[in-house]
């Protein structure tokens, strides 16, 4: 655990059943490889993380069944540890390769940016080798101008106890990637040779293992598990294929048919995802005694999730499945592992690796203080722009920031993308890391000069209307209809209990939408709803409320002070989201292109920019740093 963070305090519900096959997955870690410095639930770092695979793989072999790791993407784009530095993942990628994984793929943040899908190619893939899959992604070499595939196509191999798998990785039919990759769509992918060749290999094959930054969930408009599990499922019809996905950032677990069953395990080390599976006929691996055992069989039918859409494996099945959700803490992987997190739990290599997050962070200022934050603000706990919403916050920052000098008595409307929000801002100390997990990106602010105000004020209802951008955490995005009719929940657990914070929080207690604790004894986080039921978290929690959000957020400034309209504004808006503008406009009869629109600020003035500047000025920020709790206070950046 780093300093200064806090460990849990509420211990998981039970053992794990292990099987003959286990797995631990991780997925969309986005560079929290540090923790979660204010939120106990999720606090241990990768160095404990580290210590408990020493452990789990001790335990398999001692059962003599399998332990698999894996791993489906998404690395970068979430803390000052990943995204600080250039490239992003310059120095979180080694801290992340502690880890001796057996099954990896790319995520679609690995390919936004040109300069990290090199470092993923040249250096990540190469450390993983033969098991970092990329099926269906490839990336120009530059030495041979050539497109080349980033990892293998696909992996074959043995395990220690005599499973023969066959998998591939394979990333969601994604087009925002820069011009130096291609994503070969999955409708593509299953007609191509290799891809057959491999799906009918001629050496046995006991399970097919699909990873991929996909998700899990058939029915989610962004999945393509589905187009594969068809392709496999029609040539190999009684052979088992089991999916870990990722992408959605949510706890799930599909049942496609009774010898297929996807499980997709979270976002941000929040959530450690397990999995085990038993009654294979070939393999020499045993049934663990002494633990128990996955009880459940896949029943698609009961789910109701693939409705016959599906092709269905012809003979009935003696499979028997488990998932679990664990939260990402000391307590969880102690609890699970060696019984107690004294001495026997820390691993020379856990505590190197936790030693050496510490130093990155010290290398690269992340506990700078900016502000002291003088509430919580959530992205999705609260109403949009309700007092307790991050974007409430964020038009304040928008229009008391983002300003060209020259044109700073011209009326604007800023306009940016939700989705360029990636988490809570925390009462307490804002520092140089806390501006990178609200919003890590490099998007700059661009604009067009006085557009009627007609048509500008128009734009934000378009691009809320239509297809426009993703935003990352809806429901809506997800295409996913919670079984309980109810919205599962994403949000994150209140932060740790400094005494200033509960002062804080028992004043807001009552307001809607505000973290509070519900009179059931449990610690609020995750509450999940799969295929099997609602006993996959294995910390069980009271829920905290979740409100959709819209795609983008208006903020406006300089406008008249009489209340009316101004006849023109500067229409700001992120280059992120440029294209989308442009159109939007066109819908109301702005005659626009990309020849029309130029930065309004200098392109470092970024999304990663806007909300320090407010907080280094807000007197409300300002006014209690001396004060601000919690050890990271330790310097200044001006
Ligand atoms: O430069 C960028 C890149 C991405 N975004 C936002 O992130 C989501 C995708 O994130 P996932 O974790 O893959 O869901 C994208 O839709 C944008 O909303 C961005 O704002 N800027």
């Amino acid at each position: 655990m780093q300093p200064g963070a806090t460990g849990a305090t509420t211990v998981p519900k039970g053992p794990l059943a292990w099987g003959q096959l286990n797995v631990l997955h991780t997925t969309d870690t986005h560079g929290w490889l540090l923790g979660h410095l204010k939120q106990s639930t999720y606090s241990a770092d990768w160095g404990d993380y580290v210590s408990f695979v020493k452990h789990m793989r001790q335990m398999a072999t001692n059962m003599s069944v399998d332990l698999l790791l894996i791993d489906t993407g998404d690395l970068h784009d979430g803390t000052g540890l990943s995204d600080s530095t250039s490239p992003d993942g310059l120095l979180s990628n080694p801290v992340f390769e502690n880890v001796n994984y057996d099954l990896l793929t790319i995520g679609n943040h690995e390919l936004y940016v040109t300069e990290v899908a090199y470092e993923t190619f040249n250096n990540f893939s190469k450390i993983y080798g033969d098991k970092y899959l990329t099926s269906n992604v490839q990336i120009i070499n530059p030495s041979t101008g050539q497109f080349e595939y980033i990892g293998q196509q696909y992996r074959y191999f043995t395990t220690a106890h005599g499973l023969r798998i066959m998998s591939f990785g394979i990333l969601y039919d994604f087009t925002g990637n820069s011009n130096v990759s291609k994503i070969i769509k999955a409708a593509d992918l299953i007609q191509e040779q290799w891809f057959k060749n491999a799906v009918n290999f001629d050496q046995p094959i006991d399970l097919f293992v699909v990873l991929g930054h996909n998700p899990a969930r058939p029915t989610n408009d962004a999945s393509t598990f589905g187009t594969i599990f068809t392709a496999i499922r029609n040539a190999r019809p009684d052979i088992p294929i089991q999916i870990f996905g990722g992408h959605t950032h949510v706890r799930d677990f599909a049942v496609y048919d009774d010898k297929t069953t996807g499980l997709e395990s979270g976002r941000y080390c929040e959530t450690l995802g397990w999995f085990s599976m038993s009654g294979f006929n070939q393999s020499t691996a045993k049934n663990p005694s002494n633990y128990p055992n996955p009880t459940q069989p896949a029943v698609p039918v009961a789910s109701g999730i693939v409705n016959g859409s599906y092709p269905m494996s012809k003979t009935p099945s003696s499979l028997r499945y488990f998932r679990r959700y664990l939260d990402w803490n000391r307590l969880t992987f102690a609890y699970h592992s060696t019984g107690s997190q004294s001495t026997t739990f820390n691993t020379r290599k856990g505590d190197f690796v936790t030693d050496d997050i510490t130093a990155i962070r010290q290398q690269l200022n992340l506990s700078s203080l900016y502000g002291c934050a003088p509430q919580t603000w959530c992205a999705s706990c609260a109403p949009f722009q309700s007092e307790n919403n991050i974007y409430s916050l964020l038009a304040t920052a928008l229009s008391a920031t983002v300003i060209n000098q020259t044109r700073a008595d011209n009326a604007r409307i800023i306009i940016i993308n939700t989705g360029s929000v990636r988490y809570d801002l925390i009462e307490g100390p804002f520092t140089y890391d806390d501006s990178f997990i609200v919003s890590p990106f490099d998007d700059a602010f661009q604009f067009i000069p006085d557009v009627p105000y007609s048509e500008a004020s128009q734009v934000l209802e378009i691009l809320n209307a239509g297809p426009y951008e993703k935003r990352d955490l809806t429901t809506r995005d997800f295409a996913f209809t919670p079984l309980s009719g109810i919205e599962t929940d994403i949000c994150i657990n209140p932060p740790v209990h400094h005494n200033h914070a509960i002062r804080s929080r028992s004043a807001l207690s009552g307001s809607p939408g505000v973290i509070r604790r519900q009179n059931t004894g449990l610690t609020p986080g995750y509450t999940t709803i799969d295929d099997f039921g609602s006993d996959g978290d294995d910390t069980p929690h009271s829920s905290i409320p979740y409100y959709n959000q819209p795609n983008d957020l208006q903020a406006n400034a300089s406008f008249p002070t009489d209340g009316s309209d101004p006849s023109i504004v500067d229409l700001i808006f992120l280059d992120f989201i440029a294209s989308d503008v442009i159109s939007a406009l066109s819908q109301v009869g702005g005659n626009y292109t990309m020849a029309d629109v130029s930065y309004y600020l200098p392109k470092t003035f970024t999304t990663n920019s806007y909300l320090p500047e407010y907080a280094k000025t807000a007197p409300a920020w300002q006014k209690n740093v001396p004060n601000c709790p919690v050890a990271a206070a330790n310097s200044t950046i001006n």
